[in-house]
């Protein structure tokens, strides 16, 4: 047995070693998945930043490109039409120029002509009349006629002369004309040079400041070259430390699997000792609890608590022999023969335990419940003497302490790939109907069926069942459920609980593959109503009916537990409501654990006595298998 403990507390420390380990290296991936992302984000920021860079480069050469094309263009247009009306003009003034010659040459060469033919004319016709004149006159004179004939020649080869002379001059003339017509053509063409020259230098001048633009273009485009150059080199470095942490991600990943299988198989293990343990300790488990004297009154019932032999523990309890307060029991002189009756318990938790050292205990059986085993957990006892205090007191009871268990165990499953949820059900038992406590106005039997709940019960069907998320949720879901709690002022207690109070947790596992669920495990904290003797209580009509019928439960209660007890082929389930519901809780491998609230008063000694029998009677039952 010390082997076993020693076992599991050598795996305990393992397993909390692991949530160690598994903590660190889950507070890192954050860390590193955020680095990833910042480098990400870096890297993004680096390519848009080039990519910009790029644009603007391709952009700039684009714009360069298109002005040289358009200068280009433009030059080219300009010198074409230039050349142009240039050739036009020379042809045109050529042309001009050759036409007015020519066309003065031939008229003066026509008119020289016409003037020329008109004297050879004349020539012909004097020289005929001359030569008729001269055969005339032969005769008559011949020297006087010769004289005037020679007169007159010489007159009109005179005339001849001075005409050809004209002729020779408009000839000069026109030579000089036609000089003077070249002279204007050079200084046409000089003109010409002179007004093109400024717009050829502005032309020029115009080359040198496109030339330099591309100079600066150009340089500009090597130093963004240069600059891609080490854009792209940090890039490769960022993309290659990328890698690298991507390679150390999957690195860490793979060691997160490794680990978490090494978890999955250790919880595995955990899982079967833990049960194994609970097995050992016995699927029945009986607490006594002692509520303290909380007003001073010294008349105390118990006389002694004692660890005996293996884990039971003794409680001695005697009857009271005076109805007078005594000053302590265990110190009270004992005259007569005192009637002391022993009871052996699990567990004894004294007036000084608190609902912290209780939960040491219990959540044992939470750990058990979410390994997937169904667990009923009872508070029992006369009404007053502490079951609500022990089961849902808000702050610290049970139910609270229980939840918050689940919902940190269930966060740390979920993190080795198990995804957990929680489903509860809150109702009571009064006499023999259920009441919803988180449903207002939800009064429905035991097979009512109009309800839909996320999963399937078929013993709660009809009960609301809510998910259970968070700690704040359950305090508001018992002061809900406080409230509804049907109680009644009895001669006992002023507020006492008549009915069975049940918080019924379904510990679901969901499939992320097939995304179904299913129920692993159930969780049962039972509250039950307060058990009194009816001599004691002194109710009558309705109160009397109610404390029979809880008296009646309890005892079906305690006859389930003595057939499982005795491995009988019929257990009684069905004789009550209780029973019936919580079937799969008392039965198979389930875990119960009864705690018996008692009071330490000499005063409550009869319904202690009763009370304690009771648990006695369940203590000594296994579970049939
Ligand atoms: N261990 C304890 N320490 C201090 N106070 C206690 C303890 N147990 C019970 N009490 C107080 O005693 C009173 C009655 O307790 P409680 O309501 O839990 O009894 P009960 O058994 O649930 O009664 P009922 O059956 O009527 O519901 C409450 O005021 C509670 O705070």
């Amino acid at each position: 047995m010390e082997d076993i403990v020693k076992l599991k507390h050598d795996k305990q420390n393992d397993l909390s070693s692991l949530n160690g380990e598994i903590w660190k290296v889950q507070t890192q991936i954050p860390d590193m998945e955020l680095k990833l992302d910042e480098l990400a984000l870096k890297a993004s920021i680096v390519r848009s930043d080039f990519q910009t860079l790029e644009d603007k480069l391709k952009n700039l050469e684009a714009v360069k490109n298109h002005k040289i094309q358009r200068m280009n263009d433009s030059l080219e247009v300009f010198k074409s039409t230039l050349d142009r009306s240039f050739d036009e003009k020379v042809a045109h003034l050529s042309q001009t120029y050759d036409e007015k010659v020519t066309n003065i040459i031939n008229s003066k060469h026509l008119e020289f002509k016409e003037k020329e033919r008109s004297f050879s004319d004349k020539i012909t016709i004097l020289k005929n009349s001359l030569a008729d004149y001269s055969d005339k006159i032969l005769e008559e004179s011949k020297s006087k006629i010769s004289k005037d004939a020679e007169t007159e020649h010489i007159y009109l080869e005179t005339e001849h002369n001075r005409n050809i002379a004209a002729i020779k001059d408009d000839i000069a003339n026109l030579h000089q004309e036609c000089q003077d017509l070249t002279r204007e053509i050079r200084d046409l063409h000089k003109k010409i040079d002179t007004q093109m020259q400024p717009v050829l230098n502005e032309l020029n001048s115009t080359m040198i400041a496109l030339n330099r633009k591309l100079d600066s273009v150009q340089d500009e485009e090597s130093s963004l070259g240069r600059q891609l150059k080490k854009l792209n080199n940090s890039k490769e470095e960022e993309c290659n430390k990328l890698l690298q942490l991507k390679e150390d991600c999957r690195q860490y990943n793979h060691e997160i699997e490794q680990f978490n299988q090494a978890i999955k198989e250790e919880e595995t293990y955990r899982r079967f000792l833990h049960n194994k343990l609970q097995e050992m300790k016995g699927n029945i488990r009986v607490f006594c609890r002692i509520k303290p004297d909380r007003e001073g009154v010294f008349d105390h019932a118990i006389q002694s608590m004692s660890c005996t032999s293996g884990l039971k523990e003794t409680l001695s309890i005697s009857e009271p022999t005076s109805t007078k307060p005594l000053k302590k029991a265990s110190s009270s002189p004992v005259k007569k023969s005192v009637k002391t009756y022993s009871f052996f318990f699990d567990k004894i938790f004294d007036e000084n335990s608190s609902n912290a050292d209780i939960f040491e205990e219990i959540s044992q059986l939470v750990q058990s419940s979410l390994d997937g085993f169904n667990v009923c957990i009872f508070t029992y006892g006369q009404t007053g003497s502490g079951k609500t205090f022990t089961m849902s007191n808000a702050n610290d009871g049970m139910i609270p302490r229980s939840m918050d268990q689940m919902f940190q165990k269930i966060d740390l499953l979920s993190t080795l790939g198990n995804d957990y949820q929680l489903y509860g059900q809150f109702f009571e038992i009064y006499g023999e109907s259920i009441r919803d406590l988180i449903d207002d106005d939800h009064q429905l039997s035991i097979n009512d069926d109009s309800d839909d709940p996320p999963i399937s019960n078929s013993d709660t069907i009809g009960i609301k069942m809510i998910r259970l998320i968070s700690l704040q949720q359950i305090e508001s879901l018992l002061a809900h459920a406080t409230k509804k709690r049907a109680t009644a002022a009895t001669m006992a207690n002023d507020v006492s609980s008549r009915s069975h109070s049940i918080f019924k947790v379904h510990i679901t596992k969901y499939s992320k593959n097939s995304s179904e669920s299913t129920v692993i495990g159930t969780l049962n904290l039972v509250d039950l109503a307060g058990s009194e003797r009816l001599s004691h209580s002194q109710v009558t009509g309705l109160r009397l009916k109610e404390t029979l019928a809880i008296n009646k439960s309890l005892s079906a209660l305690g006859d389930v537990i003595a057939s499982l007890k005795s491995k009988s082929s019929h257990v009684p389930y069905r004789n009550s409501k209780l029973t019936y519901i919580l079937k799969d809780s008392l039965g198979g491998d389930s875990k119960t654990l009864m705690f018996v609230n008692i009071s330490c008063l000499n005063s409550h000694f009869n319904e202690s006595l009763s009370s304690l029998r009771f648990a006695s009677k369940v203590n000594t039952t296994t579970l049939k298998k």
